[in-house]
């Protein structure tokens, strides 16, 4: 028999590869990419699941929250990095307001993401307010990611980027709506920033596996923000986020280096011109 973890076979990973992982105790990794040239980097690395996330909103476009993000901009981002993509789960995150009006709407939002953007499946957020509308989306062959916790959509209904469900009242809802959301058919859910103790106790009452951001080390994966860790984003230190580069230097620095050579004359040399 073979010891191969679910991870390990080179084909392409699907929404059950993840539910399988989980299965054989294999913790899922996760980052976001908007472009092909970062997609291409990120797959290419082996990660197992790419989330075209609405933080293209902050990170991408500037915005302050991710409020403003348009279903069409998230469609332009999403074919981008399905392009750049051989094996990676490809999510796209529904923007605000592209899925709460009415489930037929929200339907139509989820249809267009995967044919006219080629994502593999669709995030939301929010648990039994919106789980009509996900079981709606799945019984049409479309994969669901739930989202919980902070769920930065509804920025301006909590007014805080703080720690979500850290009373019981609030724990219990979060417990209450993670069941909700796999009964409505989701394949995996995101809690963002909720205590460990709670994002243990949801992972083990679920079948289906939990994403963490800020949300501990018993969730069955972790997903972070690509330019976060990568350290693009200089004011930008939630406690939950490690830096594995310090990119913003980088680039700085190469960029000095090149408007010095420009200026010296140094560039273009000898070899970098045509005779
Ligand atoms: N660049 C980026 N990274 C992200 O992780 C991210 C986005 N953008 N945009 C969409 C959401 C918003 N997210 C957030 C936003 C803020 C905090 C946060 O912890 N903010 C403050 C603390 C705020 C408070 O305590 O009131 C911090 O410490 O930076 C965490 C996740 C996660 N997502
Ligand atoms: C932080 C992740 C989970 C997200 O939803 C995003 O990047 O938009
Ligand atoms: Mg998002």
């Amino acid at each position: 028999m073979s010891t191969e973890l679910p991870s390990q076979k080179r084909d392409k990973v699907t929404t059950q590869t993840v539910v399988d992982m989980k299965r054989h105790g294999e913790k899922i990794s996760m980052l976001t990419a908007y472009d092909f040239t970062m997609a291409g980097i990120v797959d290419g690395a082996g990660v197992d699941v790419i989330l075209v996330g609405d933080s293209a909103s902050n990170v991408m476009a500037g915005h302050e929250t991710t409020v403003p993000m348009t279903l069409n901009q998230m469609i332009y981002h999403t074919q981008c990095v399905v392009r750049g993509v051989e094996r990676a789960l490809v999510i796209a995150d529904l923007p605000f307001m592209s899925y709460q009006v009415t489930t037929k709407e929200a339907l139509k939002s989820a249809g267009r993401m995967m044919k006219e953007a080629g994502a593999h499946a669709v995030k939301l957020e929010g648990g039994e307010p919106i789980s009509n509308t996900v079981k709606r989306i799945v019984d049409a062959g479309i994969p669901v990611m739930g989202h919980l916790g902070l769920t930065p959509q509804s920025i301006y209904k909590f007014g805080t980027y703080k720690v979500r469900a850290k009373d019981e009242q609030e724990a219990d809802q979060l417990l209450k709506d993670a069941k909700i959301l796999e009964e409505a058919g989701v394949f995996s859910i995101v809690l963002e920033k909720i205590p460990s103790d709670l994002a243990k106790r949801v992972t083990e009452s679920l079948s289906v596996p939990t994403i963490g951001i800020g949300a501990g080390p018993h969730c069955d994966g972790q997903v972070l923000v690509l330019h976060d860790m990568l350290g693009l984003n200089k004011d930008f230190s939630p406690r939950f986020l490690r830096r594995y580069e310090d990119l913003h230097n980088s680039m700085d620095s190469a960029i000095k280096h090149y408007i010095d050579d420009v200026k010296t004359g140094d560039f273009p040399n000898e070899n970098e011109q045509y005779k």
